[in-house]
């Protein structure tokens, strides 16, 4: 991504985010001191995608116990666990979110012996850390996804699992990220991605800033994108990957992977292992987010339909495992049978 923006920051004691309700308009910064701050920056998706609300997640912890009293490791606790819940309610889809509350949750445990100002350090030092590997998982990802892409490729995204969805590089974005570097010719499209438009509105701002070649098609144009032979695979991140393979990521998603099991083109899912929860033992175990009608019916200020129509508002759908060709994690590729797999990669921790 250029490097004027940037999705997440750490700067003056305080989290500093990139507006991103107001790309690809205005690049705007907003600075957040409290932890409802912070929830109130996931809710509305100033900060949005997996891996970014996690990392945001665990800095908004740290922001809401930096005051938090000293006088006992219990009392300490009950307020952090309070702060945990509450910023675990911002969004219920992806795993990132409680993945990073619960491992913030366990430095303190772990660290329970020391004077609670000190353990306020750790905790921030934990926050950080947890931001620095995005970066590096991202890379590796980027890596292992290169290796099934070849120059010339035509490859679909939808939604952002890009830089803006991240630290660095993106998940699903990373090996467009790594061809471009390596000079490879790639052309990328990137479905709109209604209601909110993350397609377009941040996957086409951030590749086109890489100076990478993107277009921009709307969600009913993927099918006839792929019947003329444009697209070579199809790239998407996730909010959660079920024990079984299923899947979760932005709605659409499903659509795309019926599309391109059609038309014989390879399915490919970029996931940080943060993102998949073994918890989850199919992805009818995975909460789906229902957000508020206006995404659909009221755009840019204006109604697009009855002002009192019934409007159905599911943020993500689940794939089922058979349609992926292939999970790219940091630790390598994963591909059927998931179970098996998914199980191993976890092991070999
Ligand atoms: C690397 S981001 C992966 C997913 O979080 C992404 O594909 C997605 O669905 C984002 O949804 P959003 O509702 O914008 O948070």
């Amino acid at each position: 991504m250029p490097g004027e923006l940037i999705t997440i920051e750490w700067k003056n004691n305080a989290l500093v985010l990139l507006d991103q309700t107001l790309l690809p308009n205005q690049i705007v910064y907003e600075e957040f001191r409290t932890a409802e701050g912070v929830w109130d920056a996931i809710r509305v998706m100033k900060v949005r995608g997996a891996p970014a609300i996690g990392v945001a997640a665990a800095y908004g912890l740290y922001l809401g116990i930096k005051e938090a009293s000293e006088d006992s490791y219990e009392q300490f606790y009950q307020e952090l666990k309070k702060v945990s819940e509450h910023l675990g309610t911002s969004r219920p889809t992806a795993v990132n979110l409680f993945w990073a509350l619960e491992r913030m949750e366990r430095t303190a445990e772990q660290n329970k012996q020391l004077p609670i100002h000190q353990l306020k350090n750790i905790l921030l030092e934990e926050a950080i850390l947890i931001h620095k590997e995005d970066e590096e998982i991202n890379r590796k990802i980027g890596e292992h996804a290169l290796s099934l892409f070849k120059n010339g490729m035509g490859i679909l995204t939808h939604c952002n699992a890009g830089a803006l969805a991240t630290t660095k590089y993106g998940t699903a974005t990373a090996p467009m990220y790594l061809a471009h570097e390596k000079g490879w010719d790639i052309k990328v499209y990137t479905d709109e991605t209604r209601p909110r438009m993350q397609g377009s509105m941040l996957t086409a701002l951030e590749l086109q800033a890489a100076g990478i070649d993107v277009t921009v098609i709307t969600d009913n144009m993927a099918a006839v994108v792929m019947s003329q032979g444009k697209v070579d695979a199809v790239i998407v991140g996730t909010d959660r990957v079920a024990a079984n393979g299923d899947v979760c990521n932005k709605i659409g998603t499903l659509g795309v992977s019926i599309l391109a099991r059609n038309y014989g083109i390879p399915f490919y899912v970029a996931a940080p292992t943060p993102t998949i929860d073994m918890k989850a033992a199919t992805g009818d175990d995975i909460p789906i987010e229902e957000r508020e009608p206006s995404e659909v019916i009221n755009r840019f200020g204006q109604f697009t339909a009855p002002e009192t129509i019934k409007v159905y508002n599911p943020s993500f759908d689940v794939t089922p495992n058979e349609y992926v060709t292939a999970i790219i994690t940091e630790k390598g590729i994963v591909r059927a049978p998931y179970k098996e797999n998914l199980k191993k990669l976890f092991k070999t921790e």
